[in-house]
C-alpha cells in the first residue's frame, strides 16, 4: 500500500548489519528500531535510502567511475560485448534498445545475470542461459564488478532479514525455498544528459527509463552523486525525486516481495529522467528469489490483510523471462 509520501526515508541500518545473524537480534533495541523504520518505509513508499550498510564508499564510487569510463568509449568498442538472444540477453545494449511499455528508453546498459547453465531449471531459464559479457577495457572492470556483486548480495540478504522481522516473521523467513539460493540481476546503466529544460520537453525527449516496477525482492541503486533523475510515484500520482544522498543506496521493493506480503508492501512505480545536462550513471543490483521459486502470499501476511489471498502465485523465473523477452525486439 503506497501513501502520498513526499520524501523517501533514510535509514541507518548499521545495528541490523551488525546483528542480523544473531538469533536474538530483535531483543536489541537498536535493531528493533531499524526494523520499525523498515516496516514504515516499506508500507509508505516501498523506497528508502540506507546508510551504515558497511560497503566501503571508495568501492561504491569506483564502481561508478569505471562505469563512466566504459560508456565514454567509442560505440564500436562497446559493441564488442553486444547483448542478443544468443548471449542469453547478457551484454551491452545501445540507447533506445530497451523498451518500457512500448516506448524505447533513453539509456544504454550492460545487463548481467547470475550464471545459468543449460538444463539447470528444466527449460525455464533457457532464454537467459549464458555467461556475462564483460568489457576488456577498463581493465579490472570484471573483477571489480564481481566483487561488488558479492557485497551487494550479502547486504541484500541482511536487509531482507530486517524486512522479515518487520513483517513479524522469523529472521530467516526469506531464506530456504524463497531465497536461500538467491538469483540476481545486475544492470550497469548510462543516461545521456537532458536535451530539454521544460517539463514537457523532458517528458517528450528525455525519458531514460519509463515507469516500471522491479521484478524480484529488493533493488540496491548506486547512483551518481550530483544528478537528480530517479523519480518515484506516490499514491496520488506525484513523482517524488530520489535525490542522491552521497554514501547511501536507494533501496526498493520488487514484484516478488509484493506478492509475498499480499500487497502490504508494494513494488512502487518509478522512472528515470536525467534532468542534468551531463551523462549520468547508475549501477543497479537486483536481489531476487531462487530462480525456480513459486511465490505466493505468506500466511502471516494473508492474516494481516483480512485472510484473503489478494495476489496470485508467480514463478519468479517465468516472471523474469517474460519481462526480458518484452524488453527487447529480438
Ligand atoms: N531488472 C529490472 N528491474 N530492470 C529494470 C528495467 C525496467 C525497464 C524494462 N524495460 C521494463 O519494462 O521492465
Ligand atoms: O537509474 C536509476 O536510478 C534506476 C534504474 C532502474 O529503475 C532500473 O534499472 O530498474
Ligand atoms: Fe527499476
Amino acid at each position: 500500500m503506497t501513501t502520498n509520501f513526499q520524501s523517501i526515508p533514510l535509514i541507518d541500518i548499521s545495528p541490523l548489519v551488525a546483528k542480523c545473524d544473531d538469533p536474538n537480534a530483535m531483543e536489541d533495541k537498536d535493531v528493533a528500531e531499524v526494523v520499525r523504520l523498515l516496516d514504515r518505509a516499506c508500507r509508505d513508499a516501498g523506497f528508502f535510502y540506507v546508510k551504515g550498510h558497511g560497503i566501503p564508499e571508495s568501492l561504491i564510487k569506483e564502481v561508478r567511475d569505471v562505469t563512466h569510463k566504459f560508456f565514454d568509449l567509442p560505440y564500436e568498442e562497446k559493441l564488442k560485448i553486444k547483448l542478443s538472444a544468443e548471449t542469453g540477453y547478457r551484454g551491452y545494449q545501445h540507447i533506445g534498445e530497451n523498451i518500457t511499455k512500448g516506448v524505447p528508453d533513453r539509456h544504454e546498459a550492460i545487463d548481467c545475470y547470475r550464471e545459468l547453465n543449460k538444463g539447470m531449471y528444466g527449460d525455464l531459464a533457457d532464454p537467459l542461459v549464458g555467461t556475462n559479457k564483460w568489457p576488456k577495457d577498463p581493465p579490472d572492470f570484471k573483477k571489480l564488478m564481481e566483487e561488488y556483486v558479492v557485497l551487494c548480495t550479502e547486504l541484500s540478504r541482511k536487509i531482507m532479514r530486517g524486512i522479515a522481522l518487520a513483517l513479524g516473521g522469523s529472521v530467516d523467513e526469506f531464506e530456504g525455498k524463497i531465497a536461500g539460493d538467491p538469483f540476481w540481476v545486475f544492470r550497469i546503466i548510462g543516461y545521456p544528459g537532458a536535451t530539454s529544460t521544460s517539463d514537457e520537453g523532458l517528458l517528450k525527449n528525455d525519458v531514460g527509463c519509463g515507469a516500471h516496477t522491479d521484478y524480484g525482492l529488493l533493488t540496491l541503486v548506486n547512483q551518481d552523486d550530483d544528478k537528480t533523475a530517479l523519480q518515484v510515484r506516490n499514491l496520488s500520482g506525484e513523482w517524488i525525486s530520489a535525490v542522491p544522498i552521497p554514501g547511501t543506496f536507494v533501496c526498493n521493493i520488487g514484484d516478488m516481495l509484493k506478492i509475498l506480503t499480499n500487497g502490504v508492501y508494494e513494488s512502487t512505480l518509478h522512472r528515470v529522467i536525467n534532468i542534468s545536462p551531463n551523462f549520468r550513471v547508475c549501477v543497479a543490483y537486483f536481489y531476487e528469489t531462487n530462480f525456480d521459486a513459486a511465490i505466493s502470499p505468506l500466511d502471516m501476511c494473508v492474516k494481516k490483510t483480512g485472510g484473503k489471498k489478494k495476489l496470485q502465485t508467480a514463478v519468479y523465473g517465468e516472471h523474469l523471462v517474460s519481462k526480458v523477452l518484452t524488453n527487447f525486439t529480438y
